[in-house]
């Protein structure tokens, strides 16, 4: 089973270019002085989010992705042209992780959003920086230091408002289909023929959220089993999820047995999603007399020790269904809007050898300014990739 949402590249940026060596000649000039130029910084990679992408597939049959190499220094002085960056663009959502060391690069959750993931090289030094007054014709000079080159996986998260959770049969696609086709307009979203759907539930003109309805867990989930975790990951985002139980199981389980299993897969998986806030909402309560329903409901609570929010609907005859959904709306509306400029929108740090540059400070000269080495002007960034 393949999923579009993953893809795994490889991004290498421009290497810095090289210092040369050469010396003033001219007419009437004897022993001109050193005039070899440095060479330019070779080209980072950045992923951009853009929201006008919604899967990865792209880059499942476009794997490498390469920045421009600084340019060599050249005589009279002449600095080598920087290496062009380059901007890979991905759907917002999408997650960057180096495949070698695990490490989570970042994630990419607004439109516009960069994130840089291979730095580029270093310029080299010409010979003219090595002019002293001991050594008037230094004929040292030095390399550009080559650009990282790191192997991507890239994952996209849906960035659903309201996750459902539930075992196969809870009602969760019924839910979804049936709050679209009710008052509150939803627009179909399929992500994929197998990945989750995402619903929007338009409450009114301006007002909505996103719904992920994903398949069904089963025990053992975290552990793999089932479609597994896969799918857990893209309740990540969410901001509520709703747990479905099904009150009247057709196989005849207990379905507070079946909910307990639902809460401990997902702690298994992931605690952070585990203390998420979480309702509980019993579907199917048509198929029982009201008190019937309430005696059930009842005891699931309990065994459970449940003290957060409870809902009781039928999916399937659309029962307090568009409550409910007002009710997530008002919700979502009390929660302070998400905070995009944290730590996810910086520049990954990353470790830099720059041992090149320091065997050379010392025979620098005055007017050299070190603060050179780490002038990154993002604004004028040239974007060569194109869809
Ligand atoms: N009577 C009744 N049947 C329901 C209700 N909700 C869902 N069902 C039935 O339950 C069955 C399973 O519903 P689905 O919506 O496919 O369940 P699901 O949770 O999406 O299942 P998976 O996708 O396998 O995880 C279907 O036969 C639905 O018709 C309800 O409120 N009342
Ligand atoms: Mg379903």
């Amino acid at each position: 089973m393949k999923f579009v949402d993953e893809a795994d590249i490889r991004v290498e940026a421009g290497d810095g270019g090289n210092g040369t060596i050469g010396f003033r000649r001219e007419k009437y000039i004897p022993k001109g002085g050193p005039d070899g130029g440095d060479g330019g910084d070779g080209g980072s990679v950045y992923l951009q989010a853009d929201e006008n992408l919604n899967t990865l597939i792209d880059y499942r049959f476009e794997r490498f992705h390469r920045a421009e190499r600084g340019q060599n220094g050249q005589g009279s002085n002449c600095t080598g042209r920087a290496g062009a960056d380059l901007t890979i663009k991905v759907p917002v959502g999408t997650r960057a992780t180096d495949s070698d060391t695990a490490e989570v690069l970042g994630d990419l959750t607004k439109h516009g959003q960069r994130l840089k993931v291979a730095q580029g090289g270093y310029h080299g030094l010409g010979n003219a920086r090595f002019k002293s007054s001991v050594n008037r014709a230094p004929r040292q000079k030095t390399n550009g230091t080559p650009g990282e080159i790191r192997n991507l996986k890239l994952e996209l998260m849906l960035l659903a408002d309201v996750g459902l959770l539930g075992l196969p049969n809870a009602g969760k696609s019924t839910f979804i289909r049936s709050v679209s086709a009710a008052k509150p307009k939803v627009a179909d979203y399929p992500f994929t023929t197998l990945v989750p759907n995402l619903g929007v539930v338009r409450q009114d003109a301006q007002r909505s959220f996103v719904i992920a309805d994903i398949p069904g867990l089963i025990e053992g989930a975290a552990d793999g089993a089932g479609l597994g975790i896969r799918f857990l990951k893209h309740l990540e985002r969410c901001r509520v999820l709703l747990h479905l139980v099904d009150i009247m199981p057709a196989d005849g389980s207990d379905p507070a047995q079946n909910a307990q299993t639902i809460i401990s897969e997902l702690e298994q998986y992931n605690p952070k999603l585990a203390a998420k806030p979480r309702w509980l909402v019993f579907n199917k309560i048509d198929l029982m007399l009201e008190e019937e329903a309430e005696e059930v409901c009842q005891r699931i609570i309990e065994a459970l020790e449940w003290e957060g929010e409870v809902f009781h609907i039928s999916a399937f005859q659309k029962i307090n269904t568009d409550e409910l959904c007002k009710q997530v709306m008002n919700y979502l509306e009390t929660l302070p809007a998400e905070d995009t400029t944290g730590e996810d929108a910086k520049n990954t740090e990353f470790q830099w050898d720059s041992s090149a540059h320091e065997s050379v400070d010392d025979g620098l000269d005055d007017d050299w300014d070190d603060d050179d080495w780490d002038d990154e002007d993002d604004d004028g960034v040239e974007v060569i990739y194109r869809k």
